[in-house]
């Protein structure tokens, strides 16, 4: 039964009973059209987006992929991963459709009842691979994160199947299928800039060789200044290819100051972003950067990121053609589950992770 609206949430079991383990997330809390954000979600004052700069006439930039191989467009891309770690790509070759039909899946499988969304959660979930939940570690959060997510990691169609619920199935698998061109484009270019110029089996997979689609949903907020959608992180992965819809929201901070800009939703674009991996293994070339995503006060938004990592058996280390041309390495070797697991097991903390594997 849904808590009365006097005073529903003051005790945090209550809470974390209605929102976790009843499956009903911030969309339900959303729902009940409280009249204020429960305390378990009043962040920090530093961590709320109102305190922090924001740059208005700044912007990441905008790269047209329909001449991808030109050297113009190619160092447009170096460029903006070693300059900005985030940039959008536009003329891309993922079709409208099939970004349109995950966003439409997106809504129908957050509009499911609560208890079938909750067969997908921790607790509950068959496997490991899908997993239906809110906020990030809500175990080990100071204060809560205002978003819900589906995450699938993509084993085999078979696998996709059995277990990823059929609402929303199809359309995250063919927008993975479809977005494997461009993401083969981008390494293939940001590989050159390293001079790296051959991308054989084993390197393919150390870039590509796992990918998890992450469905997010972010309902209206009473108090939207008070907390964050997100908070400040980096992507564990080599590359995250962001769609969003029209709302907005997303902010990256600009070079390791104290100012954030933008990304204003742009009809068919993706936005791309460089993860710690791809950090790592480019010794720092290419960078990973920190964005963060509030909350807003009038509409509901979602984004669906594709996050293309190693495989978890991988070995991540800087590339041995870096070394060999002399460069010295910043990074030591890890194995990328645990450098995941180590994301996974705390609160966001911005670029906190990446120092897992400094030297
Ligand atoms: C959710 O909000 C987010 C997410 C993000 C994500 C950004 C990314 O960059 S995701 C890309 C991550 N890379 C991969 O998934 C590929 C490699 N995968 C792996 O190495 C493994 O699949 C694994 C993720 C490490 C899980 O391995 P497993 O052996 O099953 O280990 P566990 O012990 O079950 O899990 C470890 C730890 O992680 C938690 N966890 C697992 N999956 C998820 C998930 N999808 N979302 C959230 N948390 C997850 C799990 O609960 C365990 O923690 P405990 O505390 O329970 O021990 C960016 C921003 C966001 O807001
Ligand atoms: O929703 C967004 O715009 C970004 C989400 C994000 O940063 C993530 O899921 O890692
Ligand atoms: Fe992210």
């Amino acid at each position: 039964m849904a808590p009365t609206l006097a005073d529903p949430f003051n005790d945090s079991s209550a809470l974390l009973e209605f929102v976790i383990n009843q499956g009903n997330g911030v969309k339900g809390l959303s729902e009940l059209g409280l009249g204020a954000l429960p305390k378990q979600y009043i962040q920090p004052l530093e961590e709320r987006t109102c305190m922090t700069r924001i740059e208005p006439q700044e912007s990441i930039p905008i790269i047209d992929m329909s001449n991808w191989e030109d050297p113009e467009v190619a160092k447009s891309i170096c460029d903006a991963a070693s300059k900005w770690g985030f940039f959008q790509i536009i003329n891309h070759d993922v079709p409208i459709e099939v970004l349109e039909n995950v966003k439409d899946a997106t809504y129908r499988f957050f509009s499911l009842p609560a208890e079938v969304k909750n067969k997908y959660s921790k607790e509950h979930s068959s496997s490991n691979n899908v997993r239906f939940g809110t906020s990030f570690t809500p175990h080990a959060e100071k204060a809560l994160e205002w978003k819900d997510f589906l995450s699938l990691f993509y084993i085999s169609e078979e696998e996709a199947s059995a277990l990823w619920p059929s609402t929303c199935r199809e359309q995250v698998l063919d927008y993975m299928k479809e977005s494997k061109v461009v993401i083969k484009q981008l390494l293939q270019v940001l590989m050159k800039g390293l001079n790296v110029n051959v991308i054989d089996e084993t390197k393919e997979s150390l870039f590509m060789g796992s990918m998890r689609t992450n469905l997010n949903y972010y309902p209206k907020c009473p108090n939207p200044e008070l907390t964050v959608g997100v908070g400040r992180h980096s992507d564990v992965s080599t590359l995250t290819i962001l769609l969003q819809d029209e709302i907005g929201g997303l902010f990256v901070r600009k070079n390791e100051g104290d100012n954030w800009i933008h990304v204003p939703p742009i009809k068919g674009s993706l936005v791309i972003n460089v993860g710690d991996a791809l950090q790592i293994l480019s010794n720092g070339r290419y960078r990973s950067v920190e964005h963060r995503v509030v909350a807003n006060g009038s509409k509901n938004r979602i984004s669906v990121p594709i996050f293309v990592n190693p495989r978890p058996t991988n070995m991540i280390e800087p590339l041995p053609e870096l070394i060999a041309s002399g460069e010295k390495p910043i990074y030591k070797q890890i194995l990328y589950s645990d450098y995941v697991k180590h994301f996974f097991r705390k609160a966001h903390d911005g670029k906190k992770t990446v120092e897992f594997a400094e030297l």
